[in-house]
């Protein structure tokens, strides 16, 4: 496994180490231990959600406040997705920048988003299976987020703005300046 560092203060891109033979392939796609070692970062995940898009489908900018906060392991097992990172900690040097990189299964990237984060992902693909680690569990009450087109974060999702599916609840997002993170 190897940690490689992205433009945004504590969040980064996770390779595993693949064995190929005659067979095929095989990595392991998590593994506590080595995690917490190699990245130094608290590696212990409580939830793990999937989610089934079709083209076009973006979800986000999402995000859980307060003590719900959640870290986040986030990969695509099937499709190609657009994931994106935003930096929602005030204090942090990179408050309000973005970062996005395309995730696959033929890639195995994994991205680590930290808590107080803002995050998301376009589908690039017919469709797409997205799995994700969470360090801290689902509170309904605790979801917030950034609108996906606010001017100030400005995300290049890597879709043509006619091909975007949201959900009711991500159309009517906060903007980033209304925010009081
Ligand atoms: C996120 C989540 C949703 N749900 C339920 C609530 C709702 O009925 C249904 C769909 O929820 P949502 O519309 O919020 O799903 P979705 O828009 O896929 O939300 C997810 O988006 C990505 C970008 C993230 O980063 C995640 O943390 C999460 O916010 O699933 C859970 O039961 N547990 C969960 O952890």
């Amino acid at each position: 496994m190897k940690i490689k560092e992205t433009p945004l203060k504590d969040c980064y891109i996770i390779e595993p180490t693949v064995f190929e033979d005659d067979r095929g392939y095989f990595y392991e796609k998590y593994n506590e231990k080595k995690f917490e070692e190699i990245t130094g970062l608290n590696g212990h995940f409580v939830q793990d959600n999937i989610s089934k898009s079709s083209y076009g489908v973006l979800r986000g900018v999402h995000l859980q406040k307060g003590e719900h906060a959640q870290a986040k392991l986030v990969s695509c097992l099937e499709g190609k997705v657009y994931d994106v990172a935003v930096d929602l900690r005030e204090d942090s040097p990179t408050f309000g920048k973005w970062f996005g990189i395309e995730l696959t299964l033929e890639n195995k990237l994994q991205l680590y988003v930290p808590r107080g984060f803002g995050h998301g992902f376009s589908v690039l693909s017919e469709t797409a299976v997205f799995a994700y680690k969470c360090d801290n569990f689902y509170n309904k009450e605790s979801e917030g987020g950034v609108l996906w087109n606010d001017e100030d974060i400005n995300v290049d999702w890597k879709l043509p703005l006619e091909d975007v599916v949201l959900s009711e609840k991500d159309a009517v997002l906060t903007k980033f300046s209304e925010h009081n993170f």
